[in-house]
């Protein structure tokens, strides 16, 4: 069964939290521990489980480990899956930086740019490419996710770059959103709407006015 897109979301941050306590010593969790950890109900984190099959809250709650491996099952693939970063710049070397090592199911196999500076050169731990050997080494690493760090105006011409090379997601950090067939998964993240959005309900929350 395909679950919503929020509750894989909601799977992602519960496995974080989850990894957290099992570092600081938790081994169980009740669902209302975990629902304000996350500033949601604990209905709304039963429900989440109850749809992957979780039910098994003893007296002491759920049991860390037991639910870290439940959701793994869910979120990973059997084999780790290889991403490629495009854009070396500003976010695209943060991104590799913070990513790699994070997740045993999920690798930064390469990156890519144009600047003579970064490419054939190792940054931020990996090989970065020019952009015209992208098929090429798409395939010789098997990658299957790319995530787009590079200039607005350059979106449009890589959706076509990605979707030529195979590539089945894409996570695009531009402020440009990109057309690409619906067989390929696309997720579109925008900083300024974020924050355009909290500045939004915080406004919202003073009676529309944030005048003291
Ligand atoms: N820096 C941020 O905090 C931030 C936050 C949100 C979104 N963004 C968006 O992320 C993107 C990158 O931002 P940045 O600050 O890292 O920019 P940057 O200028 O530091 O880096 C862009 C990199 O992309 C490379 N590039 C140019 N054309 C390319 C192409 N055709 N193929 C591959 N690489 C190419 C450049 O050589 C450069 O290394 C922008 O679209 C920006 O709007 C940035």
């Amino acid at each position: 069964m395909k679950l919503p897109e929020r509750t894989i979301e909601r799977l992602s941050t519960y496995r974080r939290t989850l990894l957290n306590c099992l570092d600081a010593g938790k081994n169980y969790i009740y669902s209302h521990e975990l629902a304000n950890l996350h500033s949601i109900t604990a209905v709304q984190v039963r429900r989440d489980l109850m749809l992957i099959g979780f039910s098994s809250q003893t007296k002491k709650g759920y049991d860390v480990k037991e639910l870290i491996d439940v959701i793994g099952k869910i979120l990973d693939s059997s084999s780790a899956l290889n991403v490629a970063v495009l854009g070396m710049g500003n976010l695209g070397r943060a991104v590799t930086t913070y990513f790699n090592g994070k997740r045993s199911k999920l690798k930064i196999a390469a990156t890519f740019d144009v600047d003579s500076n970064k490419v054939d050169r190792v940054i931020s731990g990996v090989n970065c490419y020019h952009i015209r050997d992208f098929k090429t080494i798409v395939q010789r690493e098997n990658i299957t996710i790319a995530i787009i760090t590079s200039p607005p105006d350059t979106a449009k011409q890589l959706a076509e770059i990605l979707e030529g090379a195979g590539i089945r997601g894409v996570l695009n950090f531009t402020t440009i959103p990109i057309n690409i067939s619906s067989n390929v998964y696309l997720e579109e993240f925008d900083m300024i709407t974020s924050i355009e959005k909290v500045a939004y309900f915080v406004k919202e929350m003073n009676g529309g006015s944030l005048e003291k």
